[in-house]
């Protein structure tokens, strides 16, 4: 038994009251934009999670200088005046730490001209390949050359503007032409591109740089390279993916949890299948009240789509819940390939799940005819007992431990250091809800 396991007695409804700050999915991408700047970027509401603290060290291997601002670690101030001047020596050792290199390639590409990339880490749930990524790349001129330590890329004639449509609304796919196009020669207009609030909020933060970039309809984005950028001041949008955990933990345990600081814009979709699935919620200019009305819990079908679809990162801690619901729940994951292999440790704590291959729901998909199995089958309710699980991902990790919150009897997760990378205080807040857990 290291720090790295918790021991879970079970059966004891979470309530009370935890707050969110800024996104995961938005903050270390705020701080790569900061390299656009000539001037110092201030970014606040920053989580203190490992997927910032590894983006923080990767800027100042390039240059970036990073404090914390007036804030204290909660807001960061970064200036990039000394990029061009970076050795980038022991790049290689954040390989494998997260997906948000790759976003680096544009910014690195205007400051300094060329740019390293190693190996990319992130949650395993799926192949997650970059190939869009790549290829969007070099269609602004950009010459990728992969080696077996990373990749290495140049720009030899410079950044031009382009016309792009990618072939799904990829999350990080959109964040890469944004991040390119800004500063590249002539317009960009990129189609079929991705509109997560955690984008609208990147491009908020690219417009104050003094960027131009118009939202048009049908998930078109249209880009005017501009020759600088100077910084911004910006408040991270909250983090809606840790929002809507909270309130499926509270769901599932029959317990009652408000989350401070959560946004109703951008959990809409959520709100909607939290309450057809019989959870109630109340909305406050402070935050969202999340609770369990007491009585049978509703079965839903459920297909997780791109925004202003149902996030996939929500579906996870949301399964656990469905566990409690009378009758059979569908799930259809759309988003990846790969990402229902956590349901073989709920089945072990005693839930009824079946995945299937098949497409079960309507929403188009790649993985149909393709043999991944990406639907499920929830039957309940089901009276979850105690196991011994280890964390799989982040989102997979934090449904272990709502199951093992709803068990009755002891559950020992084993591998909860992954999910620093994600929840801010996630042992204290848990504690703080009156969860019964012991870290050794
Ligand atoms: C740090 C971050 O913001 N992570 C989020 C981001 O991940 P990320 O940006 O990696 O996810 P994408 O939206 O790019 O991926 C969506 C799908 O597109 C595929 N794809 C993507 C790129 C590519 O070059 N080729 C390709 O085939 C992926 O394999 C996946 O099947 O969006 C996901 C979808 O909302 C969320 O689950 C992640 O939490
Ligand atoms: C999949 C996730 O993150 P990442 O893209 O950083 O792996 C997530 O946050 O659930």
């Amino acid at each position: 038994m290291n720090a790295d396991t918790m021991e879970v007695s079970g059966g004891t409804p979470l309530a009370g009251e935890i707050s969110v700050r800024g996104a995961k999915n938005l903050v270390p991408k705020a701080m790569v934009a900061a390299v656009l700047g000539d001037q110092p970027s201030t970014l606040t509401n920053v989580p203190r999670i490992s997927d910032v603290a590894i983006v923080r060290e990767l800027l100042e291997l390039h240059g970036v200088t990073v404090r914390d601002g007036a804030d204290g670690p909660h807001s960061l101030v970064l200036d990039p005046a000394r990029a061009e001047q970076a050795t980038m020596g022991d790049i290689e050792v954040h390989a494998g730490s997260s997906r948000i290199p790759i976003l680096l390639c544009g910014p690195l590409l205007h400051r300094v001209g060329h740019a390293f990339i190693p190996d990319l880490g992130g949650c395993r749930i799926g192949d997650r390949p970059i190939n869009f990524h790549l290829d969007a790349l070099r269609q602004f001129g950009a010459v990728v050359d992969k080696r077996p330590e990373g990749l290495h890329i140049t720009a030899p004639d410079g950044l031009t503007g382009t016309q792009l449509e990618l072939p799904y609304p990829s999350v990080g796919s959109t964040e890469q032409v944004l991040l390119t196009a800004v500063r590249a020669q002539g317009v960009t207009e990129l189609r079929n591109a991705a509109v997560e609030p955690e984008i609208i909020d990147l491009i908020c933060v690219l417009q104050k740089m003094g960027a131009i970039i118009n939202l048009d309809t049908d998930r078109v984005i249209r880009i005017t390279g501009v020759r600088r950028l100077g910084g911004y001041i910006h408040e991270a949008l909250p983090d809606r993916m840790e929002t809507a955990s909270w309130a499926c933990a509270a769901l599932a345990t029959g317990g009652e949890v408000f989350v401070r600081n959560a946004r109703q814009v951008d959990l809409m979709t959520f709100l909607n299948v939290y309450r057809r699935a019989g959870g109630e919620f109340m909305v406050t200019h402070e935050g969202i009240r999340f609770w369990h009305p007491g009585g049978k819990l509703n079965a839903v079908a459920l297909e997780t789509d791109v925004h202003p679809g149902f996030m996939t990162d929500w579906q996870q801690p949301l399964v656990v819940a469905l566990t409690q619901a009378t009758g059979l729940s569908i799930l259809h994951e759309t988003v990846y390939e790969n990402r229902l292999g956590f349901t073989e440790a709920l089945v072990r704590l005693g839930a009824h799940i079946q995945a299937f291959t098949d497409c079960l729901g309507a929403t188009p998909c790649r993985f149909g005819r393709r043999n991944y199995t990406h639907s499920a089958v929830i039957s309940g309710p089901t009276s979850l007992r105690g196991a011994d699980l280890t964390v799989p991902d982040l989102r997979g990790g934090f449904s272990y431990m709502i199951a093992a919150l709803t068990a009755q009897g002891r559950s020992t997760l084993r591998g909860i250091d992954i999910f620093a990378r994600g929840y801010e205080n996630f042992l204290p807040k848990l504690e703080g809800l009156g969860a019964q857990v012991d870290v050794h």
